[in-house]
């Protein structure tokens, strides 16, 4: 379909894998593409629930709009193949796009026209859209964002967010069974980030089809149901949320005044500590793994409360195998050792964790 010959053709076991078009609104199989030398997408397999809200989520450059861009149609494929709602791109652009409501890159407005001359203008450039019913389509649009007090305002006096809701509007000006919105919260402070973010929960709630892309953690955390993770070009990542939390690998924070003799203990278990900055002084625990452990930190001390007064003591870090003794063990294990225990915890890994072990970047996690 889309592909040119750059690439070569799937293994006869990838083609003879059948296509999931009843359950999934987007599906991508081997989606590569290159500009010039620069691999941007790189053999990217995306399956999209229907109804599901997808996060998107990548650093700045990983591929995500280009990735959505040949999705869509706008750019061609230099290899692999994508389905639209059931039919193949960009062979049956013409039956699914209109189907497809997208956000990418905001459509142009022009500035001295109000929000709805801008919205009646865009919906008589769509061939597929019926006159007669451009007035109520229009006016539902502007109520489904909350503009309908600002339709008679001109598009320049619009702050960031209210534009980026009529570029929401202007993917439903028709039904949609799916929309693609790409980073529809760069650049809002926060009250539009947040007006954003509720319209996309709402839009899923009538059944919808939600893409979104998202260099943001939290946000992907906070609407979405789903997620892909993209690194450099290639999906990293992929699955519910709760999927993708599962597969983090938890680890156990020891807090003690004998962190060599607990080294010694954790690594006979198999368990290796990060390398902290080691013991910290002035009686407080020491952070062993940066910025994160911080906030950890501070919530061991607190634990700890005044115990610590006069001692130094070591927070060590180190990720659980999967065959690693039950966390009593572990514990049992120091005690027996003659290693003094302040503190002792097996937590789960975050998301962010997970996300920054993934993509070997820290992601942006405010707001
Ligand atoms: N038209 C183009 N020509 C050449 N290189 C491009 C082009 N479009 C994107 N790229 C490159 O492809 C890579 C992926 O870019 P892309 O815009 O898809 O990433 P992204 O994840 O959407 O990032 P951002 O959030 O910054 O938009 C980048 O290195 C980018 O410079």
């Amino acid at each position: 379909m889309t592909a040119t010959t750059a690439e070569p053709a799937p293994a006869p076991a990838e083609q003879a894998r059948p296509w999931q078009d009843g359950d999934l609104a987007v599906q991508t199989r081997g989606l590569t593409k290159r500009f010039g030398r620069q691999l941007a997408v790189d053999g990217v397999d995306l399956a999209v629930p229907r109804g599901s809200v997808f996060g998107f989520l990548g650093p700045n450059g990983s591929g995500k709009t280009t990735t959505i861009r040949v999705m869509l149609g706008l750019a061609s494929a230099t290899a692999g193949q994508v389905h639209l709602l059931g039919r193949e791109m960009p062979r049956h652009g013409r039956e699914v796009l209109p189907r497809v409501g997208a956000l990418v890159e905001g459509p142009g407005f022009y500035p001295y026209l109000s929000g709805e001359a801008n919205l009646r203008r865009l919906d008589t450039a769509n061939r597929y859209a019926p006159g007669d019913t451009r007035t109520a389509r229009v006016a539902a649009a502007l109520e489904r964002v909350g503009l309908s007090h600002a339709a008679h305002k001109k598009v320049r006096a619009y702050s960031l967010g209210m534009k980026q809701r009529l570029g929401i509007a202007n993917a439903l000006l028709s039904p949609r069974e799916l929309l693609v919105l790409d980073e529809p919260t760069n650049g809002l402070d926060p009250q539009g980030t947040r007006e954003v973010r509720a319209l996309v929960r709402s839009l899923a709630e009538g059944g919808t089809t939600v893409f979104v892309s998202s260099h943001l953690l939290a946000e992907v955390e906070q609407m979405c149901t789903h997620a892909a993770v993209m690194s450099v070009g290639r999906l990293v990542a992929h699955g519910s949320l709760e999927e993708l939390r599962r597969a983090g690998q938890p680890r156990v924070r020891v807090l003690t005044p004998d962190p060599g003799p607990a080294r010694d203990v954790l690594a006979r278990l198999g368990i290796a500590p990060h390398d902290g900055p080691g013991e910290s002084g002035g009686g407080t625990a020491g952070a062993a793994t940066g910025d994160r452990a911080g906030a950890v930190t501070a919530g061991l001390r607190a634990e700890v409360g005044g115990i610590l007064d006069g001692d130094r003591a070591t927070i060590l870090v180190a990720p659980l195998p999967d065959d690693a003794p039950p966390p009593e063990d572990i514990a049992a294990a120091l005690v027996a050792a003659g290693v003094r225990l302040r503190g002792f915890a097996v937590e789960e890994a975050s998301l962010e964790d997970r996300f920054v072990a993934l993509t070997g970047e820290g992601f942006d996690v405010a707001q």
